[in-house]
């Protein structure tokens, strides 16, 4: 099922929803204090991240909160396999709303579903797919995942005509994204597109590219503004 090309873009402006990445819990006042829809917790950057400081935070944050442990393979600083990635979120888990799960951990996706945690099913590529390549891997994630997020590397102007096309073309909800700073300007076009997601951050980006949260809804803003 395809974006309903029937919508007003001002309907899909209401579909968006944006998600501060932190790296340090040093970080969480700022980011909770730009009211995002989640705020994301990348412990795979963090020096330690325990049970009482999520604890903590979840006494003052009513949004959601989202755990990552990125793979070194994938952008990221966790080497570990998929047992050591489950010891290291398990204590944390009781604290969460969403968990991040990369295909070569979503062995263990089932029982962070008994938990009753909603799955950001990912996958980060330092190329750009195909179709054929995008599609079979949407379905993948789809397989244990409730939110897909497939994260390419555009190479050309052509790569970014195509990722949006298959933005539009790709059951909902999904998040698609770009790697690297060189096509950052996609990343609300997306938006725009029909991706449901959009990661920023506020104030210490934890990724090439990011925009600010204040600057991604003025963007969308503005883009949408006619509608
Ligand atoms: O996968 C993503 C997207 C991201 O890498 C970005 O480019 O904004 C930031 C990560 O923290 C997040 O887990």
């Amino acid at each position: 099922m395809g974006w309903n090309h029937n919508r007003p873009l001002s309907w899909r402006w209401f579909q968006m929803k944006y998600i501060i990445s932190i790296n340090d819990l040093s970080q969480f006042d700022v980011a909770a204090a730009e009211d995002p829809w989640a705020i994301e917790l990348r412990l795979d950057l963090m020096e330690a991240c325990t049970p009482a400081d999520l604890q903590a935070i979840r006494s003052g944050w009513n949004g959601l909160l989202l755990l990552t442990i990125r793979s070194t393979d994938e952008g990221g600083r966790f080497a570990g396999d998929a047992d050591e990635w489950k010891r290291r979120i398990e204590l944390l888990l009781p604290y969460a709303d969403m968990v991040d799960i990369e295909r070569r951990f979503s062995l263990h996706a089932d029982w962070v579903r008994s938990l009753k945690k909603t799955i950001i099913a990912s996958y980060h590529t330092e190329e750009m797919p195909d179709s054929d390549q995008f599609s079979l891997c949407e379905q993948e994630l789809r397989t244990y995942g409730e939110i897909p997020k497939i994260v390419v590397s555009p190479k050309k102007n052509e790569d970014a005509v195509t990722l949006l096309g298959y933005t539009i073309e790709a059951e909902k909800p999904i998040c698609v994204s770009i790697m690297g700073s060189g096509y950052a300007w996609l990343r609300p076009l997306l938006l725009v597109m029909g991706s449901g997601y959009a990661y920023c951050h506020a104030g210490n980006a934890t990724a090439l590219g990011q925009y600010h949260i204040r600057e991604m809804r003025e963007i969308i803003r503005l883009l949408l503004k006619s509608q």
